[in-house]
């Protein structure tokens, strides 16, 4: 079902092999989003309140009158929330908080010389625009996955963006207020794509000149290529966490895992969006023919079979057929997938040796979907290849280090003339100067 790269014996053949190269991203890409959301930007930073209006009416299909959501509305979703529903929010919310938790870092001091210390302090963003999707599928546990951290970092200022849902009044899907109350958040915004990002850059006002959105520090959370084009154009003036565009799942299997377990896993993530990205990694020519019969299977009897088929066969996905684990290893950090699994014989052991990926899920009973809502671990992550270079959201990605610098009068006496000889090498006298002026002989 999914199309084949078959590298077994090549390397033997003396080829050179470009495994980043072997499944590319989805052609829709972020880089040729950036044309499309330039004008978006302008229009928000220009017109406020009066341009999210008519692009949301535009690329929602929803007139909003007021973009940011009543506090009552927040209430009255949380008391008409499904019990059940509740209670996996709440445990999904325990258990990021527990994980979440043990990630605050420490003020360090470091003494560098007799009366000479460097405090490395870390303090949180003062205030951030969390982005929750709700295009194609709306996100309450993304409202956890970006909640959370900021919460546990001290972040004393959180906005909250969400897409407004037809036959909602205008509003985010009730789900999404609801989880929101449950973690006390009260400024939230019927706002989706990359206007919602510009807003949180530029701020909003309305047409009376009032100020309705204030600009923040940090925009986070994932989005589809809109968002993330909107993410790259703004960064700078406001801070991104890495870019969480379409979901990708990469599964590294041997001919112990089970056939049926991994096209369920393949098939989770394609349902994300028709860009998602499924890939097989295996070693085993059987396991990718079983893997074939059971997507067949059970793609026809999928919820999203549409969305799920066009990601399944989009030119992102595939399975790539490889000589050995080791093989394997080195093709799943060239794809540095967003998610990756290990389903192999020992499996923790080849895990161990993985150095690219958003997340990695060990053995057969830690599926994605686990980590997309309860695991602990947060579910934004980045996509694209991101992995390479840059972590999932955590309490850091709200943190900022300060150094503090303190040095008495010996301290920098017994340094100044390797500052003096520095400043010298670099033609910058001006900078010895300052510390000769403080000690005249
Ligand atoms: N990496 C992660 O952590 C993570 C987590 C959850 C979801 N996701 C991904 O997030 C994405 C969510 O995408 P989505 O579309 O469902 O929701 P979304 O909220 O990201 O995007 C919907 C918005 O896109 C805008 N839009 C739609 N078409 C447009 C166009 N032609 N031009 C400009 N703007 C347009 C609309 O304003 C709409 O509000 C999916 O790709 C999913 O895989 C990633
Ligand atoms: N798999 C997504 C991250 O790419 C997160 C998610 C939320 N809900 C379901 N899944
Ligand atoms: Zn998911």
């Amino acid at each position: 079902m999914i199309r084949r790269i078959d590298l077994r014996g090549r390397l033997a053949d003396g080829e050179e092999l470009d495994y980043r190269a072997l499944v590319p991203r989805a052609s829709a890409d972020v880089e040729s989003a950036l044309e499309a959301v330039r004008p978006i930007c302008a229009d928000v930073r220009h017109r406020g309140v009066e341009a999210l209006r008519e692009l949301t009416a535009r690329f929602d299909g929803v007139q909003i009158k007021d973009i940011r959501v009543p506090e009552s509305a927040l209430r009255d979703a949380l008391s008409e929330l499904d019990p059940a529903v509740r209670a996996a929010l709440e445990e999904s919310i325990a258990r990021a908080r527990t994980v979440h938790a043990d990630q605050r870092r420490s003020d360090v001091t470091t003494v560098v010389a007799p009366g000479g210390t460097v405090t490395e302090r870390w303090v949180p963003v003062q205030r951030v625009g969390l982005y929750v999707p709700g295009g194609l599928a709306v996100y309450p546990s993304s409202v956890v996955m970006n909640v959370v951290p900021a919460q546990v970092a001290g972040v004393e200022n959180i906005a909250v963006a969400s897409p407004p849902q037809k036959g909602f009044g205008g509003a985010p899907h009730p789900t999404i207020l609801a989880a929101c109350a449950l973690l006390g958040i009260t400024e939230v915004y019927a706002v989706g794509g990359a206007q919602a990002i510009a807003m949180f850059a530029y701020g909003a006002r309305d047409d009376a000149g009032a100020q309705v959105c204030s600009p923040v520090d940090l925009v986070t959370g994932p989005g589809n290529v809109y968002v993330a084009a909107a993410k790259r154009l703004l960064k700078g003036l406001i801070g991104i966490d890495a870019e969480a565009g379409p979901t990708e799942i990469a599964v590294l299997a041997d001919e112990s895992a089970n056939p049926a377990h991994v096209a369920a896993d393949l098939i989770s993530q394609a349902e994300h969006d028709p860009l998602a990205a499924s890939v097989l990694v295996t070693d085993s020519t059987e396991l990718a023919d079983a893997v074939d019969a059971e997507l067949k299977l059970q793609v026809a009897a999928t919820k999203h079979a549409d969305r799920v088929l066009s990601a399944l066969t989009g030119e992102q996905s595939g399975t790539v057929l490889v000589d050995d684990l080791a093989q394997g290893v080195a093709v799943a950090d060239a794809y540095a997938a967003e998610h990756l699994e290990i389903q192999t014989r020992d499996a923790p052991a080849v895990a161990a040796r993985i150095r690219n990926a958003g997340a990695v899920f060990v053995g057969p009973w830690s599926p994605v979907s686990l980590g997309d809502y309860a695991a602990g671990s947060n579910h934004v992550l980045p996509t694209g290849g991101c992995a390479r270079h840059s972590s999932g959201l955590s309490v850091q990605t709200f943190l900022r280090g300060i150094h503090v610098v303190e040095y008495g009068q010996e301290a920098l006496r017994a340094v100044a003339s390797h500052v003096e000889t520095l400043a010298d090498a670099e033609d910058l006298p001006a900078h010895g100067a300052a510390v000769r002026a403080r000690f005249p002989s």
